[in-house]
């Protein structure tokens, strides 16, 4: 019987029987995949999986297992234990910690565009010192450039200065000076002021007439010790290079490592050098003004460092300054603390809107709670450097009669610091015109005693605060990102320097129409598929093309007027003039074309509508906005539409800085934020203050700084030169009071 063939017998018939051994071709074990929902990972989700914590964790447990050790032996030897278990120290371990609360061994340091404060954390004032260094070069900086004077003079054709102080700085100036006169005028008329008419020329024809009395050096009582550099030092910092003449042999050229809040690229050939001289000046103030003889990284060691930074920080700037203090200068310990709520600190304000103006940026940023918001910083490109240039032109224009007054010149530097300090005030009752006198000392010269007539000058410049547009921005600028790109994450790429919702929308107002790039260009008809007006406001302005040629960038401001000004409370942007000024009305003039104008700055850009902060990120645009609708700005994003926090922080507006210790500035700041708020419908109660107990407006953010360092069981903010080495930058995410 033929039966069925078996499949294996057809296989052995056609050769392709199996002939292995049937054994598995592998002998590992096979892993099945576990299953996905029954398993769970820790890693890096419990604190203690971080260095910093850990060590820190380690510390608290430390301290608690040796007080625990402490106290049995204590209760062993019969000695006294409170009640909550303390024991009375011994007196070597009692003088240390009393030592590191009192804040003897923390040195704060707050540097500025134009002072370092610097003091140890048991100070009651800081010392303030010029955030500047000296360094032997060819030519003083006021040789260079050919002599050029600051502010620039006008040259007539054959090359000589414009004899006529009135045209001596431009029409335009004039124009803006004259402008502004005249507003005060009117505003201190309608205030029912006394505003006689021919103020101005009684005192041109004062100061056209006014000569100076000399005085013998030995005859002059005060006159100053110009720092001795026949020594050739290397470089002399502070107080000192500014008391370095001129003339000086070998030459010293004056550098300031930090300016308008930034790194100063321009000035610098490279970071490494920049940081040195901040370094040397951190170190010689240590040692000149804080009497404290350290030498050695051993005398270092034994002190902690709270440094102050500004509230819209750069990320390479906090961590170039962490790596400077422990590793250049060899802290123990190092924390850092932002501007605005070491002035609440400071203050002792716990919600508050903190106003600083310092001497090239103007800083405003509201704090809830001891902590910043982050939307609501904002860092301005202007202060009170700005309202010395003004000051200087208009005093000038008002035929000055030292009518050669240089900024670049040292000693004249100090003089306009000192006359502006002096006789500065924007309180309507002082303004009038007064007979003043000053002292010029200038070094290898016999001091002179001029006297001379001022009137509006002491009240303008400073109002030009809150009209940015009246300050030459030029130059602020060159040389932004020469040394340093922007910071970038690590991991995604993306730059990650902090943002804030209130300063993008300045920045928006400001920002000149841009081209929009070529993947994002609608194709439909005509230019590139858009109608003319529209194609045509979208190309750069004339300016923006021949800051790209020149390769100097003017500042945005400048270049494009403001288009819109403070936000109101829905959200909607008023519009300015067309020179940048707030309208008072909004019933402005609009040009022809404005409209489309208007609507296309108001489209996000492509570019914006990827990254909402894509105009942060652009360093074409330098931030220039009246101060008022700066705080308007901040408040609304911080308040986010709320009622009571918007009014509790009007409510509480704190003005410090140098260059708001002028008289009557607080209630001219609280008149104008009326003025634009009444603008929008809306009246709350503005309450301008300066720091309480008499705390110097200028310090209150070193103060709030020494509070910070001498907090010796809260502070959890401290960095090791052991977590430094091991972690790095990284160990800043951990152990900063906020998101780093
Ligand atoms: N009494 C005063 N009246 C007017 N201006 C003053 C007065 N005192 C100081 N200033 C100005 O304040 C400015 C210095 O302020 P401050 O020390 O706060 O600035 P900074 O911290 O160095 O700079 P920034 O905040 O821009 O980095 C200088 O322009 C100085 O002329």
């Amino acid at each position: 019987m033929v039966g069925k063939k078996s499949g294996k017998a057809l296989l052995r018939e056609e050769g392709l029987e199996r002939t292995d051994n049937n054994m598995e071709q592998t002998s590992w074990p096979v892993i099945q995949p576990i299953n996905q929902k029954n398993y769970y990972v820790d890693f890096l989700k419990r604190d203690e999986q971080f260095l910093a914590v850990r060590t820190q964790l380690d510390e608290t447990r430390n301290k608690m297992v040796k007080q625990a050790k402490d106290r049995d032996r204590a209760l062993a030897q019969g000695r006294q234990v409170n009640e909550d278990g303390d024991v009375d120290m011994d007196e070597d371990e009692e003088e240390e910690e009393d030592e590191l609360s009192a804040g003897n061994k923390t040195i704060v340091i707050h540097p500025g565009s134009q002072n370092l404060r610097i003091g140890l954390a048991s100070d009651l004032l800081p010392k303030s010192v010029p955030m500047v260094i000296a360094r032997k070069a060819q030519m003083s900086e006021s040789e260079e450039d050919g002599g050029e004077p600051m502010p620039k003079r006008r040259k007539l054709d054959n090359g000589s200065i414009e004899p006529v102080p009135e045209k001596r700085f431009g029409d335009d100036f004039a124009a803006k000076f004259v402008g502004a006169s005249n507003d005060l005028k009117v505003r201190m008329r309608m205030n029912k002021r006394k505003v006689l008419p021919q103020s101005r020329d009684m005192v041109t024809s004062y100061n056209r007439r006014a000569t100076y009395d000399t005085i013998n050096e030995h005859n002059d009582t005060l006159h100053i010790d110009w720092t001795d550099v026949s020594k050739q030092p290397d470089y002399v910092t502070g107080h000192a290079a500014m008391r370095i003449s001129e003339q000086s042999k070998p030459r010293y050229k004056l550098k300031w490592p930090i300016q308008h809040g930034w790194i100063n690229e321009k000035d610098y050939p490279s970071l490494r050098a920049l940081y040195n001289d901040i370094a040397l000046i951190i170190e010689d103030s240590v040692r000149t003004e804080l009497k404290l003889d350290l030498r050695t990284r051993k005398d270092w060691q034994q002190y902690s460092c709270v440094i102050v930074i500004p509230d819209y920080y750069e990320r390479t700037y906090v961590t170039s300054l962490l790596d400077l203090a422990i590793q250049d200068l060899g802290f123990s310990r190092v924390c850092f603390i932002q501007e605005s709520l070491a002035a609440s600190f400071g203050a002792g304000f716990t919600t508050c809107c903190i106003v600083d103006i310092g001497a090239q940026k103007t800083a405003v940023c509201c704090v809830e709670d001891g902590m910043v918001i982050d939307n609501s910083r904002i860092n301005l490109k202007y202060g009170g450097q700005d309202v010395t240039d003004e000051f200087v032109k208009m005093i000038i224009y008002n035929h000055f009669p030292y009518a050669d007054i240089n900024l670049r010149r040292r000693y004249d530097f100090l003089l306009v610091e000192e006359l502006k300090k002096k006789y500065s005030t924007i309180s309507e009752a002082d303004i009038s015109v007064q007979l003043y006198d000053f002292h010029l000392r200038a070094p290898g010269q016999d001091t002179r005693k001029y006297t001379f007539k001022i009137y509006d000058e002491v009240a303008l410049p400073t109002l030009a605060l809150f009209r940015p547009e009246m300050f030459d921005h030029r130059g602020k600028l060159v040389g932004r990102r020469k040394l340093i790109s922007r910071s970038y994450d690590l991991y995604d790429g993306k730059a990650n320097d902090p943002t804030s919702a209130a300063q993008n929308e300045i920045l928006r107002a400001i920002a000149p129409p841009e081209p929009i790039p070529e993947p994002f260009r609608p194709k439909m008809n005509g230019v590139n598929g858009l109608i003319k007006d529209e194609a045509d406001s979208r190309r750069p302005s004339i300016a923006r093309v021949q800051e790209l040629e020149n390769g100097t960038p003017t500042p945005s401001g400048a270049s494009s007027p403001l288009r819109k000004s403070t936000p109101q409370p829905d959200g909607q942007m008023p519009r300015l003039n067309e020179n940048g000024t707030p309208n008072p009305d909004d019933s402005m003039i609009r040009q022809p074309g404005d409209d489309t104008m208007m609507e296309i700055a108001e489209q996000p850009h492509p570019l914006q509508q990827q990254d909402p902060f894509y105009l942060e990120r652009r360093d074409d645009i330098l931030p220039i906005y009246p101060l008022a609708h700066a705080v308007t700005s901040s408040i609304n994003h911080a308040a986010r539409g709320s009622s009571s926090k918007t009014r509790d922080l009007y409510n509480s507006l704190l003005l410090i800085g140098g260059a708001s210790k002028v008289a009557g500035f607080p209630a001219q700041l609280e008149t104008t934020l009326q003025a634009i708020l009444t603008e929008t419908g809306y009246s709350r109660e503005i309450v301008v203050g300066r720091p309480p107990r008499e705390i110097d407006p200028e310090v209150c953010i070193w103060k709030g700084g020494a509070v910070f360092g001498r907090m010796s069981r809260t502070n959890d903010s401290w960095v090791t030169p052991f977590l430094y080495e091991r972690l790095g930058e990284r160990v800043l995410a951990s152990k900063l009071m906020w998101a780093w």
